[in-house]
């Protein structure tokens, strides 16, 4: 185990330090009492065996043995209960206090490292990883502080008892600790590549069940079922090598616990023969070792699980130890709403998964306050990745962004985000009510009046559906809204985008049709929403693009043309001409 593996481990169980102590202090009650009993149980045999016949001092002795042993095992009892109830409940809360770091640390994450990792992935180390480090601290620590306690007074009460037999049990030492070594080393290598596997898996099945739908109109369930099985089957694998491991290092602590045992039979009954030794001594010698043997095997199981705890720790002490390259809380603080001045100069874009395909190449535009700009271009040209960099989710390899002058690097995330209002063109609701899914849109730290959420819900056009509904905006939604329609989605996401105020909003508009009614809501519910902000919208109807005061053609990774409609429609063997002559900028030309 490497130092700062341990001491970070260390580190983790010091906000149970006092409990933990008090576990401690109740295992060394209950170990120090189960070692009483072979040392009491060899002067009972030996006052039985030293006495002739039934006669009232012998008689005396074992009563009294008797119930002092009974007083021993009852505090023994309550010492054991203290035990296992103050390192359970502090195993559970180290386990509560890891998912709650480990979960804050990865949403804190810049989106591009997430894009990288499967959410199945995440899920897992949040859930199994944490659980099998907490796992194999506290609980597993006081199993095996128990077993090394019990081998340590066992091993002093073996020497204390006969010097000749503990040295001969001492004979397998050395090659249990050489095995506990390689083994140790084995075990938390294989863990990691078997927790990693898992991670894979649990990434596919989330992908799948995420989009079940897919699933099922392909009539893909059974090829589901067998891709899944072999991947299972590849975990199985690394699985079999970690219990093949474990069997034979069980395999050998055991063996050599029994071998303790034999030799000390063996030399002990010479002893006894030889009358160096009494029966009582021997016997009291023989529970020792056997205490000792099964303390080994205690210990083993205990070396096991702490293994693998430190196989599962370093997947994520890797995830708490990164840091994100987009932090929330560095940057200037503006006390007031931006004017909305935003400008792109020379923006070179790659997004980290494809680092060497640049989406955008020296890329400028200039969105003027209070005024819609539209961009439009070809499917995959680069639109909504404009929008990304808008937000600050993902930093540009190039160039700058800036906002009312200002450089998007060196204004806090947070301020840029409060400020910019998105609605994207299949927007996400959260399960929840509707009510709760227009809320997430108020800004962290703001309250909103409930005047203020009815004028939105109005604005939007929400009231329309929600007045037929008999708890209103209280419905719940259900995972990712989607208990609701397409065109009911998108009115939520208006309405979450109204009650934030933004000054700046981007617009993906849907591609996909909706009713001729519904269409009509949604274009009214934006038409409020735009009024007055800074807007860039990524423009699939034509009613919009005609609309804009400003339309940017995207083409190759730059802007290629720009103007008004008329201005634009007037250029001969235009890229924008071209793109409406051809409809390519989407599915809504009308
Ligand atoms: N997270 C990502 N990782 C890697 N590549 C991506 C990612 N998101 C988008 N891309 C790629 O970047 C390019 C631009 O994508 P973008 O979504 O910005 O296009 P778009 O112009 O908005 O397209 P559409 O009109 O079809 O929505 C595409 O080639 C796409 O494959």
């Amino acid at each position: 185990m490497g130092k700062s593996e341990f001491g970070r481990l260390l580190n983790l169980v010091a906000s149970e330090k006092w409990v933990l102590l008090a576990g401690i202090a109740c295992l060394v009650v209950s170990s120090a009492i189960t070692m009483s009993v072979p040392f009491f149980l060899g002067k009972v045999i030996d006052l039985v065996f030293n006495k002739s016949g039934l006669n009232k001092g012998a008689l005396d002795g074992l009563q009294q043995f008797s119930l002092l042993l009974f007083g021993i095992f009852v505090l023994g009892g309550l010492a054991n209960f203290a035990r296992v109830y103050l390192f359970g409940n502090a195993a559970l809360r180290i386990v509560r206090l890891l998912r709650s770091r480990l979960y804050r640390s990865m949403l804190m994450q810049e989106v591009g490292w997430f894009d990288t990792k499967g959410t199945g992935e995440l899920i897992n180390r949040l859930s199994n990883d944490t659980y099998m480090v907490g796992n194999s601290l506290s609980q597993n620590v006081s199993d095996g502080l128990r077993s090394l306690a019990m081998i340590a007074v066992g091993s002093g009460m073996m020497i204390y008892t006969s010097p000749q037999l503990a040295m001969v049990s001492a004979l397998v030492v050395p090659a249990m600790a050489g095995m506990a070594i390689v083994y140790g080393r084995y075990v938390r290598r294989i863990t990691r590549t078997e927790l990693d596997k898992y991670a894979e898996i649990m990434k596919y099945a989330e992908e799948r069940f995420g989009n079940v739908k897919t699933v099922k109109t392909f009539c893909r369930e059974q090829q589901e079922v067998i891709a899944f099985d072999e991947k299972l089957n590849e975990a199985l694998k690394i699985g079999y090598k970690e219990t093949r491991a474990r069997s034979i290092f069980f395999g050998l602590t055991g063996f050599s616990g029994n071998f303790i045992i034999i030799s000390v039979l063996y030399y002990g009954g010479t002893l006894v023969l030889e009358n160096s030794l009494t029966i009582g001594a021997l016997t009291s010698f023989m529970l020792y070792a056997g205490y000792v043997a099964v303390s080994m095997n205690g210990l083993s199981n205990f070396y096991s699980l702490l293994n693998k705890g430190i196989g599962a720790s370093e997947r994520i002490w890797e995830i708490l130890d990164r840091k994100c390259s987009i932090p929330l809380d560095v940057g200037l603080l503006p006390t007031s709403k931006p004017v909305g001045d935003v400008g792109f100069h020379g923006v070179n874009f790659s997004f980290p998964t494809r680092p060497d395909s640049f989406v955008l190449k020296d890329f400028s535009l200039n969105l003027t306050p209070g005024q819609t700009t539209a961009i439009v271009g070809r499917s995959g040209a680069g639109k909504t990745t404009i929008a990304l960099l808008l937000l600050r989710l993902y930093d540009p390899q190039g160039g700058s962004i800036t906002m009312d002058g200002m450089d998007l690097r060196t204004i806090n995330p947070q301020w840029l985000r409060n400020n910019v209002g998105a609605v994207s063109q299949e927007p996400v609701l959260f399960s929840g009510t509707i009510r709760e899914n227009i809320l997430y849109g108020v800004n962290p730290g703001e309250d909103q009046s409930e005047e203020l959420l009815q004028r939105v819900v109005e604005e939007a056009n929400i009231g329309q559906f929600t007045n037929n509904l008999p708890d209103g905006l209280d419905t719940l939604v259900g995972q990712r809204g989607m208990m609701l329609s397409g065109g009911q989605k998108q009115r939520v996401a208006i309405a979450r985008a109204l009650i934030k105020n933004p000054t700046i909003l981007l617009l993906d508009e849907a591609t996909s049709a909706l009713d001729a009614v519904s269409e009509q809501l949604v274009q009214n519910a934006l038409d409020r929403l735009i009024k007055g902000r800074t807007v860039l919208t990524i423009a699939h109807r034509l009613s919009t693009i005609r609309n804009a005061d400003n339309i940017a053609v995207l083409d190759g990774g730059r802007i290629v043309e720009q103007g008004t409609y008329d201005i634009l429609m007037r250029m001969e063997e235009g890229a924008f001409r071209e793109l409406v002559a051809t409809q390519a900028f989407g599915s809504h030309p009308s």
